[in-house]
């Protein structure tokens, strides 16, 4: 279909004054005809997201003080109101009705567990396109909201982190016909379960929905609009002097943004790479900004594109006489992961040790129960836990070519005596791992850097 399905995130649609700029974003091109929105992310005056205030009134309070942070339940149900109030007034649009619906979602008592959080998490992104739409719609523009309960975007019923369901994608075949030139204005993030339950994707959904949909209606291109000029060659706020990627490819976003970068969720490219949709990475605050294209292929002109790092990080070493003649070990070590919904990383594996490497917050509450069990089931000799570990993955498809890069790599850091505790080249050779204890993780990267991109 000749059209360009465009997602705003949280920060290009967090106050009024972003949401003028997504307007005339959308004016400039007559393409542009599905736009999906988040919810209001953080802005001058508060420093967490819409979604995160949400959660926390769900859960009374519990998400921020997880977090460390203070702020109760009723303090983050003031802050909701408060910002879609503001939006409206400042926008001029129509408040009452909405903020009375508003008010009575946020009170709702009804719901329990996982179903009562994923649908306090799916009300930023449902009102903030609500507004959004009248806000169009009153600026002359032909917009129509959509939202994911009437048009049938089914997910499963794993309610906080549902998988989209085949039957959506005929759905939304079925409903954005564009008969009258509509522009369809989508709440990102959540859909229902086939019982038309609330439920929510993985955190940074909304990126989800716009891929999911320009597969759907088979876009022309999904643009994916953010608050920097595009994907920069490693994460600008510890590195303030990389440059903006032009173009990778999909193979390449997907490692990178599950390996840290997370200006993009890493699931948002599959099916736009299965039907070859190009992904545009730009920048609401600069849109005279080519961004960063997102392909099936490119030239390598270079051995490295770019450098990720995800910091808190934890290594479990297993150890156990002979576990590599063991046929089934991994798979049940695997399982057990899986049963406390623990997701690993890597699993550098030898003859009588394998270390898997996880998220240390998703052993929170857990450790003590995942340990006893791989104990019992397994027959371990010794298991020990690493903490506060940092993951630095260095991807390039042009590393196929020339996989002594990863010499070069371990030369700056010997050069800079930064030490290593794991080392793991990926199957498909575009990629490379570097385990290092958190404390010098910056320092690595930025000597990773300078030596293997920027010189
Ligand atoms: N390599 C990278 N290139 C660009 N941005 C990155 C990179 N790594 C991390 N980021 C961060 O991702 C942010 C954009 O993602 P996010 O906050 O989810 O945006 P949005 O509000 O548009 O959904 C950027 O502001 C930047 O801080
Ligand atoms: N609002 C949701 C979904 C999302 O995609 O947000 P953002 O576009 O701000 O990353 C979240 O915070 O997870």
């Amino acid at each position: 279909m000749n059209i360009k399905v465009c997602k705003f995130g949280g920060s290009s649609v967090k106050d009024s004054f972003q949401i003028e700029k997504v307007l005339n974003i959308v004016k400039e091109d007559k393409k542009r005809r599905v736009i999906v929105v988040s919810a209001p992310g953080r802005d001058e005056r508060y420093n967490e997201k819409i979604t995160d205030h949400l959660l926390n009134l769900a859960t009374q309070g519990n998400h921020f003080y997880e977090q460390k942070i203070s702020i109760t339940a009723k303090q983050s149900s003031n802050v909701i109101i408060e910002k879609f109030e503001k939006l409206c007034d400042n926008l001029n649009i129509e408040k009452k009705t909405l903020l009375e619906d508003l008010k009575k979602d946020l009170n709702n008592k009804t719901l329990k567990e996982d179903k009562r959080d994923a649908f306090f998490l799916s009300r930023g992104e449902h009102y903030n396109a609500k507004i959004i739409s009248a806000f169009f719609k009153k600026s002359n523009l032909n917009a129509q909201l959509k939202l994911p309960e009437d048009f049938k975007f089914i997910l499963s019923e794993n309610y906080c982190d549902g998988k989209i369901k085949k039957e959506t994608y005929k759905n939304i075949e079925k409903n954005f016909t564009f008969e009258n030139d509509e522009i369809y204005v989508v709440p990102g993030f959540y859909g229902v379960t086939n019982s038309d339950e609330i439920a929510v994707m993985s955190r940074g959904g909304s990126d989800l929905t716009g891929g999911e949909i320009a597969y759907a209606l088979d876009a022309d291109m999904y643009e994916n609009w953010t608050d920097t000029n595009g994907v920069y060659e490693v994460d600008p706020r510890i590195i303030d002097d990389a440059n903006v990627i032009p173009r990778l490819t999909f193979k390449e976003i997907r490692l990178l943004s599950s390996k840290g970068f997370n200006v993009f969720h890493f699931n948002a490219m599959l099916n736009c790479k299965k039907s070859k949709i190009p992904i545009n990475i730009r920048n609401t605050n600069n849109p005279s900004h080519k961004g960063t294209m997102i392909l099936d292929e490119r030239v390598p002109m270079e051995d490295l594109v770019g450098i990720a790092k995800l910091d808190n990080m934890a290594s479990i070493h297993i150890q156990k006489n002979m576990l590599g003649d063991e046929i089934g070990f991994t798979a049940e070590l695997l399982k057990i992961f899986g049963e406390y919904n623990v997701n690993t990383y890597h699993y550098p594996t030898d003859k009588d040790d394998i270390a898997i490497l996880v998220d240390q917050e998703d052993l929170k509450g857990k450790i003590n129960n995942l340990r006893r069990q791989i104990e019992k089931r397994l027959q371990t000799n010794q298991i020990t836990v690493t903490y506060h570990l940092s993951i630095i993955t260095l991807v390039g498809i042009g590393l196929k070519e020339n996989a002594f890069a990863l010499v070069d790599a371990i030369n700056a850091l010997k050069n800079n005596n930064i030490s290593f505790e794991m080392l793991d080249m990926s199957p498909s050779k575009v990629s490379f791992h570097i385990g290092v204890t958190q404390n010098i993780a910056d320092a690595a990267l930025r000597t990773l850097y300078e030596k293997l991109i920027k010189s």
